[in-house]
């Protein structure tokens, strides 16, 4: 039987339902397959606007790096079609939706809960770093929540196979480790910068390193000028793991593995993720 990937998809596959979201390049609406009923997200994007921002290789190799990813913690990329005027994302479906809102409601979370959002991150960048992948986007709007609580990373437009390296300047710097913010050589420990950065934001409720003007988060990140406010009451072992985490010496950042036996998360993360 041919797979999934192998179809070539239309619009009239699909009834499509509520938005769900939008983003700079376009809209995310929930839709359904019809033949299999499978409900999925389809983002459709607009050529125009791809064109505009020379992003087409992005998107391809987007798709190609999601086709071959397998992980509880990463969202599937189905596949994809285009027609005149725009190209449509065949995504899986992550229903309770997008992280960032849910930490804004919070404000910030439990440490158990960032315990466990840490550690199912940490597993899926191990997966990804095994496959010569590095995602170089982690960021609470990239994170979405699954049916059952479970934590999604979405949108690989900024990933790369760790041959090539370059990358353009677009976005919130906020999570970007030094050798990026700088534009030297990086590799997969930029994810690990950034995890630090998330699990900071996930105590918090704050990245780190914000600053009211782009130059005064440059100098804050540059200079890894890490502080830890009094409120809310963090404890110890959570600082010391962020403290190993965001290193301005990319090789002497906790590595993955190191981090999903540090005391913190053992102590802290559930272990169904
Ligand atoms: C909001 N929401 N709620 C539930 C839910 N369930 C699933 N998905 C959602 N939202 C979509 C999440 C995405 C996953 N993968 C993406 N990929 C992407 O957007 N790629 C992309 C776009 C434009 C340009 C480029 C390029 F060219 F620069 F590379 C790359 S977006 C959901």
């Amino acid at each position: 039987a041919s797979t999934v990937a192998q179809k070539r998809w239309n619009l009239s596959d699909f009834d499509i339902g509520k938005p769900l979201g939008r983003g700079k390049f376009g809209h995310v609406y929930l839709a359904r397959e019809k033949r299999s009923n499978h409900i999925v997200a389809l983002k459709v994007l607009f050529k125009s606007q791809l064109q505009q921002s020379q992003v087409e290789h992005q998107l391809r190799r987007e798709v190609e790096i999601q086709s071959h990813l397998r992980n509880p913690n990463i969202l599937r990329l189905y596949g994809y079609f285009y027609d005149q005027k725009r190209v449509y994302l065949i995504l899986e479906y992550a229903a309770r939706g997008e992280l960032y809102k849910e930490l804004q409601k919070c404000k910030y979370f439990s440490e158990r809960r960032a315990a466990t959002y840490v550690a199912s991150l940490a597993r899926a960048l191990i997966y990804c770093h095994g496959k010569h992948v590095i995602h170089r986007d982690i960021k609470p709007e990239n994170l979405l929540i699954g049916a059952q609580g479970e934590l999604k990373i979405a949108d690989f437009g900024w990933s790369v196979h760790t041959f090539n390296r370059r990358r353009t300047m677009c976005g919130t710097l906020d999570y970007l480790p030094p050798e990026m913010v700088e534009s030297v050589e990086h590799d997969a420990s930029v994810d690990i910068w950034s995890l630090g950065i998330l699990c900071y934001e996930f105590l918090y409720g704050v990245p780190p390193f914000e600053a009211m003007e782009h130059s005064d988060t440059y100098r804050r990140i540059v200079q890894v000028d890490l502080k830890f406010p009094p409120k809310p009451i963090v404890s110890p072992s959570a600082k010391d793991l962020i403290s190993q985490m965001l290193v301005k010496e990319s090789s002497q950042r906790l590595p993955l593995h190191k981090l999903l036996e540090h005391p913190w998360i053992v102590q802290n993360a559930d272990p169904s993720g």
